[in-house]
């Protein structure tokens, strides 16, 4: 029976994912590890142990057939129990999960598996029909183990035993790429692990707390929330997506789980702010919101402080490269003056430094720079991509000689004089949707490979009520000058995940150009606005 538990002394190579995930079974074997809503009055509890269970069964089961140290595993689901268990399964063996959304189109999730090249295929209990590429073994899994389709030959030929060691991968995650692909971020154990002390020195969870995680598998904030909660001895609360849309089902989730933690980016917010204020006032015993992925509004910021007088406050900042690397608490109240929120600086054991345009150190207060990185929670590479992993983690500014990357994060801020940092746009066209990244390149790509589009831009508008959305100004290829928005969409559809989908579409005969006949993109942004 493999032995997935922290009970074994941590593996001489150094913490992996899974002994720190599963550190609590020592402590409170029985204190409860994920608390899951099925329905209303329908709550159900998993203990630490029975967590610690199900991923030793799966760990058995994957063992059995045949995953080796250095496969890689698909793992198609939402945040739940069973791909809490899998994940730490998959850690177990050394094996690094690739986490994808259930309903992830069928041209990006063959993609992926075209890139990463699985072993397994794993999607939850239920799936929704998708892609199955008929080269990788597939198989169902839930809280009563996995079903393999058809069952996969063990013993695969080729490549030696290797030991599980904390610098090999535990996950990948594809985020949005400038190439019209999504590239592959690979976190080590290492990495992730020495994330999660950092973030557990900012003392923001405590082993009686419930976090509710609002966040899709892929997407790594849902990583930090489970390592949050697990790490801290604390129970974890997957909000069912479907139910994020409806203010009403989304707090009555947080009421009848009683969650006392919630995390998610700032949009989760807008509509309970907006459309369920008294029924928000209510939870009472939230007493944390922690966010990220994208500035929250300051008026919003306000409103929530009003309604959750008691609720700490903390902006976390970072990017998938180091899953995260500030928690900075949101002064309460808010002061009038402020209209941005400060980004703090780098948690414990990392440190976050400002580089000029002549890449030399930046320190003065008001000074913006570029944000760079030095920690041991840096990504190993982007999968396969080494031009784009070197453009990313560079030699260190301050002592090139040494030989040490830290990470470009492409993103601006300034220091204000008590030292913290406060973002303030980027050096690319990364734009962040309702928390998401999203390359406007990718989109771009997508928007020309459709019949019938001779140039096409995307961009980022506010609707008249201040929200960004995404919009698509195409150039027909045809004399008629028409786009069948209809059919560009679905075009879309097919390869993009629902936020890199444009909300809106302009058709126009020509795009404007600055001087040095690149598009001008403000001018488009402003015409636009006024557009509708
Ligand atoms: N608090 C912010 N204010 C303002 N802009 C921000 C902020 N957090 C990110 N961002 C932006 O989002 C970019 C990173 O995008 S990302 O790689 O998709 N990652 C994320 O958005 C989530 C990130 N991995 C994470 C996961 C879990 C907790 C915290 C952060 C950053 O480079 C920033 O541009």
């Amino acid at each position: 029976m493999a032995d997935v538990s922290s009970q074994q002394v941590p593996h001489p190579a150094g913490e992996r994912l899974h002994e720190f995930l599963l550190a609590a079974v020592r402590t409170g074997p029985d204190r409860p590890a994920v608390v899951e809503y099925a329905g209303p009055g329908d709550i159900r509890t998993t203990s630490y142990r029975q967590l610690a269970r199900l991923a030793e069964e799966y760990a058995d089961a994957l063992a059995g057939a045949g995953l080796r140290v250095g496969d890689r595993v698909i793992l198609q689901s939402d945040t739940s129990y069973p791909a809490i268990a899998m994940l730490i399964a998959c850690s177990s063996l050394g094996a690094a999960f690739v986490p994808v959304g259930p309903r992830t189109p069928a041209h990006r999730l063959e993609w992926i598996t075209g890139t990463v090249r699985p072993a397994l295929h794993l999607r939850a209990e239920d799936p929704p029909p998708g892609h199955r590429s008929p080269q990788v073994a597939s198989g169902v899994f839930g809280p009563d183990g996995i079903r393999f389709e058809p069952r996969p030959a063990t013993g695969r030929g080729g490549g030696g035993w290797r030991l599980g060691v904390e610098t090999d991968p535990a996950y990948v995650i594809f985020t949005s790429g400038t190439t019209g692909h999504p590239k592959g971020v690979v976190m080590s154990h290492r990495g992730v692990v020495a994330f999660y002390r950092g973030m557990l020195g900012c003392d923001l969870v405590e082993a009686t707390d419930r976090v509710a995680t609002t966040s899709p598998l892929q997407f790594d904030f849902s990583l930090l929330d489970i390592g949050l909660a697990l790490g801290s001895g604390a129970a974890v609360v997957p909000v069912p997506r479907a139910l994020l849309p409806w203010p009403r089902r989304f707090l009555r989730v947080l009421a009848e789980t009683a969650a006392t933690q919630v995390n998610g980016v700032p949009s989760v917010w807008r509509q309970p702010l907006l459309r369920e204020p008294a029924m928000l006032a209510e939870l009472r015993q939230i007493r944390g919101v922690l966010f990220c992925g994208e500035e929250f509004p300051a008026h919003e910021v306000r409103r929530l402080q009003e309604l959750l007088p008691k609720a700490r406050l903390t902006n976390c900042y970072g990017s998938t490269e180091s899953m995260a690397c500030s928690f900075a608490e949101v002064p309460s109240p808010l002061p009038d003056g402020q209209s941005r929120l400060p980004i703090g600086t780098a948690h414990a054991g990392a440190e976050l430094m400002l580089v000029g345009e002549d890449g030399s150190p930046v320190e003065g207060a008001g000074m913006p720079g570029e944000l760079h990185l030095r920690s041991p929670a840096l990504f190993l590479g982007y999968w396969d991509d080494e031009p784009a992993t070197r453009r990313a983690l560079v030699p260190d500014p301050v002592a090139p000689w040494t030989g040490q990357k830290v990470l470009r994060t492409g993103d601006l801020a300034y220091r204000d004089d008590r030292g913290d940092f406060y973002f303030c746009g980027r050096v690319d066209s990364q734009v962040q949707i309702h928390g998401n990244r999203v390359e406007l390149r990718e989109i771009e790509h997508r928007l020309l490979s459709c019949p019938g589009v001779a140039n096409a831009v995307a961009l980022v508008v506010d609707d008249p009520d201040g929200v960004p959305l995404l919009a698509a100004v195409v150039v027909p290829d045809r004399a008629d000058g028409c786009v069948d928005d209809a059919v560009l969409l679905s075009h879309c559809r097919d390869a993009l995940p629902d936020y890199m989908i444009p909300q809106r579409v302009e058709v126009v005969s020509e795009l404007p150009c600055t001087q040095n006949g690149k598009t001008d993109r403000k001018e488009l942004a402003a015409w636009c606005r006024t557009a509708r």
